[in-house]
């Protein structure tokens, strides 16, 4: 078994991917909007560009009409067909696939136990909340024995209580499946995927395992998605980098850092201190910047602000804010501990 392999080079929307999902396992896409994601998964499912080169496991599945192809797209909207029961949604796939109607029936009925849908075997998807039809929809795929399946963002419109559960449903059943999945959810990458590709502009700028970007993100778009702050440049001295613009950053290198290497410092948002007024004491770092942006996360309000090493996020609390009386437009001087900053290679 060698997985998924895809050479995409579609000039036309800027997008170039070389893409690799090892059997059984499943790879996140992630990537700003317009970044080439929906692209590289339409072509992986022979719905775009089907001359693009696309092999599972060894089989050559180039030009071949996508309902050939044996990968299922999931997405937001399962395509349920409305006159079927669940069951028959599900029977559909093996009976195509020449198995009898009593078998297909037993096969689509595990399913929809696997997934938590077997109660829902006699209901037309009508009957179906957006979350039972995803599962639905996710049985059908699977009952198909699908040598590889495709994700877009399966999760998104559900409320909390239903994406929770069907990422339950999906972490069990996509067990050993060769998996891509689209996501722009951090929980989506860190419990659903082993593996994460990050896509900028039709190129890929992160291929790493998951736990290595959630740890230590390498590009802005994923310092985002982690929500944790990212400054590039260049290592000057043991501790310092200075970027493009000349801002300099202390922090403590990882082993492999190597002076007059490309390096990034990252830092919680916990660890900035917002001020209004240069700061007493002798925090290694200082940096004067505008309030970009002030929004509510979790207990406390995220601060944004533009600087010379680029937009930073703070964590502060309300009664910070309001005592400071910050707003958008205002100047602000951060400072981190140099012993908050973790500097890995770029
Ligand atoms: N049907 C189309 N015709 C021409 N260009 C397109 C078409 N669809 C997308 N593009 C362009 O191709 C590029 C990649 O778009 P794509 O939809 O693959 O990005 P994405 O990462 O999926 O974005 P999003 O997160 O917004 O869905 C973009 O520049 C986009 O404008």
């Amino acid at each position: 078994m060698t997985g998924l392999e895809v050479r995409l080079d579609d000039p036309d929307r800027g997008v170039a991917v070389d893409l690799r999902v090892p059997a059984g396992t499943t790879t996140a896409l992630l990537g700003p909007n317009g970044a080439g994601k929906t692209t590289v998964l339409s072509a992986i499912a022979g719905i775009h560009h089907p001359g693009t080169p696309v092999r599972v496991d060894g089989r050559d599945l180039t030009g071949l009409a996508a309902h050939r192809r044996g990968i299922p797209l999931l997405s937001q909207d399962p395509l349920l067909l409305p006159h079927l029961t669940a069951l028959d949604n599900v029977a559909f796939g093996p009976a195509a696939r020449g198995r009898r109607r009593g078998e297909s029936r037993r096969v689509a009925r595990d399913w929809l136990e696997r997934v938590g849908a077997g109660h829902l075997a006699d209901r037309p998807p009508g009957e179906l909340s957006g979350g039972q039809a995803r599962r639905v929809g996710l049985a059908r795929a699977l009952a198909t024995e699908p040598s590889a399946m495709i994700l877009d963002e399966p999760l998104a419109a559900l409320d909390v209580d239903a994406s929770a559960e069907l990422r339950r449903v999906l972490r069990e059943a996509l067990e050993g499946v060769t998996c891509v999945i689209v996501t722009h959810d951090v929980v989506d990458v860190a419990l659903l995927a082993d593996h994460a590709v990050v896509l900028v502009d039709g190129r890929v700028v992160e291929d790493r395992p998951v736990a290595d970007l959630l740890a230590a993100p390498r590009t802005p778009f994923a310092a985002g998605l982690v929500g944790t702050n990212l400054v590039r440049g260049v290592l000057t001295s043991d501790s310092t980098l200075v970027t493009d613009a000349g801002v300099t950053i202390a922090g403590v290198p990882a082993s492999g850092c190597a002076l007059g290497d490309q390096v990034v410092a990252t830092f919680r948002p916990d660890a900035v201190a917002v001020h209004t007024e240069a700061p007493g004491g002798s925090p290694r770092n200082r940096l004067s910047g505008e309030v970009l942006g002030i929004e509510p996360a979790g207990g406390s309000l995220r601060l944004r602000a533009g600087t010379g090493a680029g937009t930073l996020i703070a964590d502060v609390t309300a009664g910070a804010v309001a005592e400071l009386g910050l707003h958008p437009g205002d100047r602000v001087q951060l400072t981190v501990k140099a012993t908050a900053v973790a500097i890995h290679p770029a």
